[in-house]
């Protein structure tokens, strides 16, 4: 694991009108780790995934990637850090229904510039690691919601992003993919130094993660990382 946080929120507030969402959020996360993060619902687990991602701008307090800032970042770089840096597994919308699976899984490698052969290779071959080949030319509106989620899971992971963003990418597996698909993510981690952060309810699926951090009424309680 890194020396140096790969990305830090410092004291980050946000609030949708009266609701408080983060009140002092601070969280470091290391590059080549996965990090869970826990606590009960509302929380505030999706809003600071959010901020992390640049998708959400806090109202005080700042997120630092490596050692930029997010706040000072225009809108277009932040856009263009989040596609070529990023990978997002999120819980609802995040497969284009008009196209294949397999067209999905290579859409990010298409946007970055890779020829239509190349990206449908890699994408044909994440979709047999995610154990879903099968699913290649339906669409996500006929493939199972477990099916759809690997799909999901493959499209995040085929561009080899730095920082893996999940919310919940498990919930709609039964144990045994869920399982595979955390063996991804810890394999993401290890082999490219990725850094995955994922909220989940589940106590099992946390097992697999190298840290917790706890948050609760906005605020995060963090494991140390183990050195
Ligand atoms: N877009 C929004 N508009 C208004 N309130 C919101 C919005 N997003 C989140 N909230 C509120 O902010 C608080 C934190 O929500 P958040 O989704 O971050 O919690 P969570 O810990 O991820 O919850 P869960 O485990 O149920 O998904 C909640 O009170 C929620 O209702």
């Amino acid at each position: 694991m890194a020396d140096q946080p790969l990305l830090t929120a410092d004291d980050v507030h946000l609030s949708f009108g009266e609701t408080r969402a983060l009140q002092g959020a601070s969280l470091h996360v290391y590059g080549g780790e996965v990090l869970a993060l826990m606590g009960p619902s509302g929380s505030g687990k999706s809003t600071l995934l959010h901020c992390l991602a640049g998708i959400l701008t806090p109202e005080s307090g700042s997120i630092r990637y490596g050692d930029r800032d997010m706040a000072t970042m225009s809108d277009s770089d932040r856009s263009t850090l989040r596609r070529g840096e990023f990978g997002f597994v999120f819980q609802f919308g995040q497969l284009v229904p008009e196209l294949t699976c397999q067209e999905n899984v290579a859409l990010p490698l298409r946007l970055a510039g890779a020829g239509r052969r190349e990206a449908h290779r890699q994408a044909a071959s994440w979709l047999d690691r995610l154990e879903v080949p099968d699913v290649a030319a339906k669409r996500p509106g006929q493939v199972s919601g477990g099916q759809g989620q690997r799909v999901a899971v493959a499209r995040a992971l085929v561009t080899r992003p730095k920082v893996i963003f999940a919310d919940e990418p498990t919930g709609a597996l039964d144990s045994l993919n869920g399982e595979l698909v955390m063996k991804l993510f810890i394999a993401a981690a290890k082999e490219t130094g990725a850094a995955v952060v994922l909220v989940t309810h589940e106590p099992r699926v946390a097992a697999y993660s190298d840290r917790e951090a706890v948050v609760r009424d906005g605020r995060v309680r963090e494991q140390e990382p183990a050195r």
